[in-house]
């Protein structure tokens, strides 16, 4: 889609008074502009319903039309993903390049995808996104060969079923090559698992801050590795998950997750596509919901947040929230609250009591113990190594002196080895 210089004038169906009616459509602007075009216009209609062949009522298509013409705009944007039928009558009604959300949505992350994981899951959206439409066109051909629509079932139509196939065949093709990563990655993902160290997502609405935290704790807790992560005040800056292990002063460590943000109306081809990358999710061990709440609608943003985890079926992880860009607002910070921090990454404060907060969600099956492991069972202190958090290790006559915080589990089921005297709280 071309997309530079581009002037629009975006259009939306306010049905049955949708309470963030506003906001999506504020949101659209956003989203036009992260895909550098310039909205000049706006027309919304309050309706009952969506009109089935132009989205619009023909009195509002008209005066569409006119504005169209007024300000000079070269595209019309809808802020619902719209049916084949009604690209191509608007099209023919307005002349002028219509898109919709979806479309959207679709090129920012096109433009944005850096792997070639990210790249291909795009890829297959797109065309998803693309076929029907193909149909569409087909059945609009065979109308213009007049009559039956079976007189020409000619060229044009072989032609498009052609296409339909070679985008079927590249579509599996890149699903096959997609599977292959996704495997790969799921063999890294398993060996992070087996160390046992606890993992926490970051997630929530896009922009609402996700990046800059995970680049504020690492700032704190990492100070000396150069591992930082794209933040930026636009839609989707982030598109694909980022690992960094985080080591706090006590030893302890956790593996913090960053992921691609969520918004209202995700096509669904998208959540498809970003299933796979977004099983870490659904594998951690702790979420923290990142929330903009600067945002008057950041209620809604949440909500839409919470579904989108239950379609991943990530809705039974423990959850703490991070309120932040609470310096926008008037509420006090940092300041904690249950399970919910408010905070400001930008301020830098705030990061400190979160933390805070998840070790004490993380680790609370941990003890802290002495134990003598008889020379034996040296088994075990490889096993501990690996799975606890050993802060001293010396050599008595009867064993290994492990000094950590393990797991209770594993205290009680090992505790049987251990030799005596060993000193617990
Ligand atoms: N005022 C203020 N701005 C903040 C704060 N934290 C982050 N921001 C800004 O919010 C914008 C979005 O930040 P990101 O960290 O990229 O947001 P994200 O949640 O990762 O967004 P996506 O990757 O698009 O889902 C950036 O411009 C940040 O500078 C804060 O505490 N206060
Ligand atoms: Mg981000």
């Amino acid at each position: 889609m071309e997309q530079t210089n581009n002037k629009a004038v975006i259009v939306g169906v306010n049905l049955q008074d949708r309470p963030d009616f506003a906001y999506s459509m504020e949101e659209l602007r956003n989203l036009a502009d992260a895909c550098h075009i310039e909205v000049v216009g706006e027309l919304t209609q309050k309706a009952a319903k969506i009109n089935g062949s132009r989205y619009l009522g023909t009195g509002k298509v008209e005066e569409l039309s006119a504005l169209v013409q007024g300000v000079d705009a070269s595209t019309v944007i809808f802020n619902d993903e719209l049916s084949p039928s009604q690209i191509r009558n608007l099209e023919s009604a307005l002349q002028k390049k219509v898109i919709d959300r979806t479309i959207l949505i679709l090129d920012i992350f096109a433009e944005r995808a850096r792997t070639r994981e990210a790249q291909l899951q795009v890829e297959v959206a797109q065309l998803q996104y693309m076929l029907p439409r193909l149909v569409g066109l087909r059945e609009s051909l065979g109308r213009q060969g007049g009559g039956s629509g079976m007189k020409n079932k000619g060229t044009g139509e072989t032609k498009l079923e052609l296409d339909r196939r070679r985008i079927e065949d590249r579509i599996s093709a890149l699903q096959n090559e997609l599977e292959k990563l996704v495997a790969q990655r799921q063999v890294q993902r398993k060996q992070r698992l087996k160390t046992g160290v606890p993992v926490v997502c970051l997630v929530g609405y896009t922009n609402a801050g996700k990046s800059s935290l995970m680049n504020g704790i690492l700032n704190q807790y990492m100070p000396d590795l150069n591992k930082q992560v794209l933040a930026k005040d636009m839609l989707f800056a982030t598109l694909e998950t980022s690992v960094r292990s985080i080591e706090l002063p006590d030893n302890k460590s956790f593996l913090l997750t960053d992921t691609v943000g969520f918004v209202s109306q995700l096509p669904h081809y998208l959540v498809k596509a970003f299933r796979s990358t977004l099983e870490e999710v659904t594998e951690a061990d702790l979420l923290i919901q990142v929330v903009d709440y600067s945002n008057q609608e950041y209620e809604r943003l949440m909500e839409v947040t919470n579904t989108t985890l239950k379609e991943l079926g990530a809705d039974h992880i423990p959850m703490v929230y991070a309120y932040n860009k609470t310096d926008l607002t008037s509420e006090r910070y940092p300041h904690v609250n249950g399970d919910k921090v408010y905070l400001s990454v930008k301020q830098e404060a705030g990061v400190d009591e979160l933390i805070a907060l998840v070790k004490d969600r993380i680790f609370q099956g941990y003890m802290q113990c002495e134990v003598i492991i008889p020379f034996a069972e040296g088994r075990l202190v490889a096993y501990f190594n690996a799975n606890a958090h050993v802060q001293a290790t010396s050599y008595e006559p009867n064993g290994t002196r492990l000094t950590m915080e393990c797991k209770k589990a594993d205290y009680e089921r090992y505790q049987h080895l251990f030799a005596e005297p060993a000193v617990s709280e």
